[in-house]
């Protein structure tokens, strides 16, 4: 299957797009015309420095207002098209596409449409050239991939076709299955998009919001399941008009843009055994069993405070790693690392970033498959030395600078604390946490998407609505998404001045800002942590007057909440207790929840409560802020 990628969905001058297209591993691009015009290369000289990437030019877009125009408009088209011909020729390309017209002055009817898209197509046959229509889904007549169909097929030439578009059919929910009965040769080129559901004019929709497939709300692999089972083997190309990727950095983008595409294609072979998808072949996505371990950075100077937290929090050392500085800390089923070794990756992490999350080991069914398939989604490898008798542990890199350990119980990995560490007693029940519940990261906001992309092509994993959180300073967004054990909130900040913006700025970029773990028995955890020292985060008097009268609660248990600083919310399925830690000086802090019945939230409504009280302890009574 050839891979495209249109100039538009790209940012940077005609060479820097290319160079990224070309290192992401796409075959061909789409030539969006108003890039080849805003450059000052020659048509030669542009078809040549594709050709010298090892691209090739699939498509020429768009040829606009074409068809059903009165005269004298309508032999200027025709003229207009002539000269794209020559220019096209000049670029080495075959395809163009024609989108429908918006004209004010194009008039319908499909018999009128297919008589001018016959004669574009004689012209264009002595020229070796061939036509592709496209439906946009706001064009004046033509608006549906059906209706364009219907002109192709009554234009009966062979060098005039169709081009499908995710993004006009799905957004404007047309079903994808009424492509099932097109013949495949008669299908030109595939363009595909995704796009959040967002109630909104469909053009500026289409302009502004669209992103990779995957990435959105539409079924963009329903879709290319249709367009396969006509038996079209031409580009898969994507065709993104976004905003923030237009500002984003090429190299990533293009990055995205690949894996999303190849993704989709994996997940559609798997859907439809029966389609003939070329793309070689990789492990499928698993689910995640359970987070093994999270590894903290630091050096002996700079560990005091994070220890002092975690013994508070009813940690204990149990263990130490053979050859490393690295202590294992341990309670109940959660392992920490703190490794405070002077050299290597976490040393670096450490120079950096300050102390703070560096690797997260994620137990899965089988490490070798998920590692393969990380690799064959661009993902890259994490290579670490380690000694003769230790564990080789697969790693790639993850969101910021975080390494994501990939164990599984098969073999040694499986036993990775008797193998790699000297253990000192059983794991100590501590303050009764269970595991980890989730783990926060924090981000720019123009890097959601991406990582996203990351966790749920990697694993089988589903995103929650993305919400609103009210900072004092701004507004961060945040997406859930869990892969059976792995829960991961992506929080996007937008401004420095909000709690997750000041922590990007002060650690130099994403990472893990909150270590979120479960527990049994809340309260009882609370109050063996408030024996140990464990510095709670104060909520206000006025949230639990309001949480009592929300959810009608009985006062003596809002005095319990109160008294040891838990907040509460509810969801259908059931009740979702957490309080929080104070920060660490970059900003580290850590959550302890308890989920009752099936709540699959994080507590959202209480989040704007649990960041005014931490900028309160950042920000005494009655200072202004900086
Ligand atoms: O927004 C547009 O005008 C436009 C142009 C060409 C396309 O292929 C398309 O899907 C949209
Ligand atoms: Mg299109």
């Amino acid at each position: 299957m050839k891979t495209s990628i249109a100039t538009v969905s790209i940012s940077g001058s005609f060479t820097e797009k290319l160079t990224a297209i070309q290192q992401a591993g796409f075959d061909g691009i789409e030539i969006f015309e108003q890039d080849f015009l805003a450059s000052d290369f020659t048509p030669a000289e542009v078809g040549r420095m594709v050709r010298d990437h090892g691209l090739e030019i699939t498509l020429f877009q768009p040829f606009r207002d074409f068809e059903g125009l009165p005269e004298p408009l309508r032999s200027r088209a025709f003229a207009r098209a002539q000269r794209k011909f020559d220019l096209m020729a000049e670029l080495g390309t075959d395809l163009v596409l024609v989108c429908s017209s918006t004209h004010p002055e194009a008039l319908g009817g499909i018999d009128r449409a297919a008589a001018d898209f016959r004669e574009l197509g004689e012209i264009a046959a002595e020229r070796g050239i061939r036509i592709g229509y496209e439906a946009l889904c706001w064009g004046r007549h033509v608006n549906d991939h059906r209706d364009a169909w219907e002109i192709v097929r009554r234009a009966d030439h062979p060098n005039v076709g169709l081009i499908l578009d995710s993004f006009h059919t799905l957004g404007r929910k047309l079903d994808p299955d009424s492509i099932r009965r097109i013949p495949g040769d008669r299908i030109f080129f595939v363009q595909l998009a995704d796009a959040p559901l967002i109630e909104m004019d469909l053009l500026y929709w289409s302009r502004h919001f669209r992103n990779m497939p995957g990435e959105g709300d539409l079924d963009v692999a329903d879709f290319t399941r249709a367009v396969m089972a006509t038996g079209y083997d031409g580009p898969l190309s994507l065709e993104i008009f976004n905003d923030q990727f237009r500002a984003g950095l090429p190299r990533l983008v293009a990055r995205d843009g690949h894996r999303s595409l190849v993704a989709l294609m994996d997940r559609v072979r798997r859907a439809e055994p029966s389609l003939s998808v070329d793309l070689p072949a990789f492990p499928a996505p698993a689910p995640v069993e359970r987070v093994e371990f999270v590894e903290f950075a630091t050096s002996v100077e700079d560990a005091g405070p994070l220890e002092t937290l975690l013994a508070a929090a009813g940690f204990e050392k149990a263990g130490r790693h053979l050859s490393k500085q690295v202590a294992l800390w341990r309670q109940g089923g959660v392992n920490l690392l703190v490794n405070a070794e002077p050299g290597g990756y976490a040393h670096s992490a450490w120079v950096t970033h300050g102390t703070g999350v560096s690797e997260i080991g994620l137990m899965v069914p089988d490490a070798r498959a998920a590692f393969d398939r990380a690799l064959a989604l661009g993902a890259e490898p994490h290579v670490a030395p380690h000694a003769a008798q230790e564990l080789d542990i697969p790693g790639i890199r993850g969101a910021g600078s975080n390494v994501i350990r990939l164990l599984d119980r098969q073999g040694e990995l499986g036993r990775i604390w008797e193998v790699d560490f000297a253990l000192d007693a059983p794991a100590p029940p501590g303050a009764g946490l269970a595991g980890v519940d989730h783990l926060g990261q924090t981000m720019a906001y123009d890097e959601m998407l991406s990582w996203s992309l990351f966790y749920t092509t990697l694993f089988t994993a589903q995103k929650a609505p993305m919400v609103d959180v009210v900072d004092p300073d701004g507004l961060v967004r945040s997406q859930a998404i869990q892969a059976g054990g792995l829960r991961i909130t992506l929080n996007g900040a937008e401004t420095r001045r909000t709690l997750a913006g000041q922590f990007l700025h002060e650690t130099f970029g994403s990472s893990v800002q909150h270590l979120a773990f479960a527990s049994d028995d809340i309260f009882a955890t609370a109050a063996e942590m408030a024996a140990r020292g464990f510095p709670f985060l104060r909520i206000g008097a006025n949230y639990y007057d309001d949480v009592e009268a929300r959810f009608g609660l009985d006062p003596d248990f809002t005095a319990r909440l109160r008294a040891h600083h838990i907040m509460y919310d509810e969801d259908a399925g059931g009740q979702f207790l957490q309080f929080y830690s104070t920060a660490l000086p970059g900003g580290f802090f850590l959550e302890i929840v308890q989920r009752r019945g099936d709540y699959a939230g994080y507590g959202a409504p209480n989040a704007p409560f649990r960041i005014a009280a931490q900028k309160r302890t950042l920000r005494p009574k009655g200072m202004p802020k900086a």
